[in-house]
């Protein structure tokens, strides 16, 4: 069998990270094998002492590939880009390429992280909502300008980049916060352009064997 050597994804069905991995693997398809870490059960598994060993950041993704373990989606979207050429998610021109890094940049560090989970514990019940949405909604403002300047059919162009690989799961999350999208059209048209591309249906987190059988109802 060589079940032993396909990539294996530590993944948790609606981390938007995770996500951004899981698109790139499937539009390059990748056959790949999930290994769930709750982000919930037991206090969240990514910080137990096993899983401190993967990802001392205490994260997911991670992603066991070529005998190696890499950890930040970004880091892995580049390396399977790097090492699997076949169906390329970077163009060719460097400016482009450039604006392509441009936005993942913002939605990885400007955008997801002060979502995290982490923060919104910290942030306390009652106001993580009101924080998550001002948030996002101040980085899809940054986003949607890039945009009017880099889109064609998706984020950068007509081909599918990393960015829409990034630009997915943020789309999610806006909405899981009830974030008023009516003033981002660009990001709605991208959106409304690939929820239902295959790579994208398969990576979605109703999709994932660790979604509880009541979300996908
Ligand atoms: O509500 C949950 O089930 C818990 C965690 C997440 O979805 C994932 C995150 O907080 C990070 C993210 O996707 O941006």
């Amino acid at each position: 069998m060589l079940m032993c050597c396909q990539p294996i994804l530590y993944s948790y069905w609606r981390s938007s990270c995770s996500w951004r991995v899981r698109i790139a693997l499937h539009l390059k398809e990748i056959p790949y094998d999930i290994k769930p870490v709750s982000l919930i059960k037991s206090g969240g598994e990514h910080h137990s002492n096993e899983f401190r060993e993967i990802n001392p950041m205490e994260q997911v993704p991670a992603l066991h590939i070529d005998g190696v373990t890499l950890v930040e989606s970004l880091n892995i979207l580049h390396y399977l880009e790097e090492t699997r050429p076949q169906r390329p998610l970077m163009p060719h021109d460097v400016v482009k390429r450039a604006k392509v890094r441009e936005i993942c940049e913002v939605i990885a560090s400007g955008i997801q992280p002060l979502q995290n989970l982490i923060v919104l514990i910290h942030v306390g019940e009652e106001k993580k909502n009101e924080w998550a949405q001002h948030w996002i909604s101040r980085g899809f403002r940054a986003v949607e300008k890039l945009l009017s300047q880099s889109a064609g059919k998706y984020c950068v162009g007509d081909d599918i980049t990393l960015a829409d690989c990034c630009l997915i799961p943020q789309v999610f999350n806006a909405r899981k916060f009830h974030v008023d999208l009516r003033p981002f059209p660009i990001i709605l048209r991208i959106d409304r352009e690939l929820e239902n591309h295959p790579a994208v249906r398969a990576a979605h987190p109703s999709n994932q064997p660790d979604c509880p059988p009541e979300v996908t109802k």
